[in-house]
């Protein structure tokens, strides 16, 4: 078990110190951005919410996938945190779409049952950032969506959405992709749902090239964007970083990123660097190499300053360039 490291804004060390628990290995750490100094933070370490992003390589073995997410999620319950996030694909990376179809299962299948359970057994709230699903109209067209799926902390669906933007790109350098050899595009957008954390927006990986999207989820009340993710090992270095980032600033809100990380198969590998960014832009978690996880705790207090300091979206100007589609409910 791999565990990342956080960079935690000044007022949070303390609770490094304080907290035995958190076995943080000796590793080069990286400089934060300055953040603000003069917002102070009302409340402490300890009371604000812990969330744990994990890592996987997954394979076309969904049981052997199940076992390496389980024991993450165990840990990630076991250090406190009270909604753990898996990235896409958390469920089978296949080696074709002919067996990505094979594989798939529906929302009431075998697998998502198992996964149900653990979120039941372990107390806490899972973002399953990119299930597989056989949708209602999988008779009619034999593909899938790519849905994240949200548990409550007793195994009940909270949210799905299903990915809008389907990643069909070729990238020298990189195997191509074409996502809707297999699967269809969502039909919708979700609202922001309430957990433990903070008002989470859904999306998935390729979404995050669209900050329309993360915009709207923004406006509609978002305080934590979720991009659950296999990005290719050539876009990952280059973007990766800089589209979270740029996603958490513009929005101010925090971004979660769980990713796929190593070669899932002969003909596939992902750049990994799961993390979190906080609203300022600065990245307070990331996963080492490998499987693992990393903790980033969610000050809202903090965010909620930020947006009062630098009022972005009041200064908006939609008689100029309009508004964002229609608003979610
Ligand atoms: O294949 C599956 O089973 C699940 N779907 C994915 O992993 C998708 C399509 S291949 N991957 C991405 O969207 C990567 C985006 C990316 O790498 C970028 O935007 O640069």
């Amino acid at each position: 078990m791999r565990l990342g490291f956080i960079i935690r804004p000044p007022h949070q060390f303390l609770s490094l110190l304080l907290c035995p628990g958190l076995r943080i290995p000796p590793l080069s750490v990286l400089c934060a951005q300055p953040r603000p100094r003069t917002m102070a933070v009302s409340s402490s370490s300890w009371e604000l919410p812990l969330v744990a992003v994990c890592q996987v390589t997954s394979t076309p073995d969904k049981q052997q996938n199940f076992k390496t997410c389980a024991e993450l999620v165990r840990e990630a319950a076991r250090l406190g945190a009270c909604l753990a996030f898996l990235p896409e694909a958390f469920d089978f990376i296949a080696r074709d779409p002919a067996e990505t179809l094979r594989l798939s299962e529906p929302l009431d299948g075998n697998l998502l049952g198992e996964y149900t359970q653990l979120a039941r057994e372990c107390g806490l709230w899972l973002s399953l950032g990119g299930f597989h699903e056989r949708g209602q109209d999988w008779e009619q067209t034999q593909k899938i969506y790519n849905c994240h799926v949200l548990l409550n902390s007793k195994g009940s669906v909270v949210a799905t959405y299903r990915k809008t933007h389907l990643c069909d790109v070729e990238i020298p350098g990189q195997e191509p992709m074409r996502e809707s050899n297999s699967t269809l595009p969502g039909p919708s957008l979700e609202s922001p749902v309430s957990t433990p954390a903070g008002k989470v927006g859904l999306a998935i990986c390729y979404d995050m090239r669209f900050p329309e999207l993360s915009l709207a989820l923004a406006q509609a009340g978002a305080e934590i964007l979720t991009y659950p993710s296999a990005f290719g090992s050539i876009t990952g270095p280059a973007h990766w970083e800089v589209l979270l980032r740029a996603r958490a600033i513009e929005t101010q809100c925090y971004v979660v990123a769980a990713a796929q990380y190593g070669c899932h198969h002969e003909k596939r590998a992902s750049y990994g660097h799961s993390m979190v960014v906080d609203p300022w832009g600065t990245v307070v978690a990331r996963c080492s190499e490998g499987p693992g996880l990393c903790l980033a705790r969610i000050d809202l207090n903090y965010l909620r300053q930020l947006r009062q300091h630098l009022p972005v979206f009041q200064h908006r100007r939609p008689d100029l360039y309009g508004n964002l589609g229609h608003p979610l409910s």
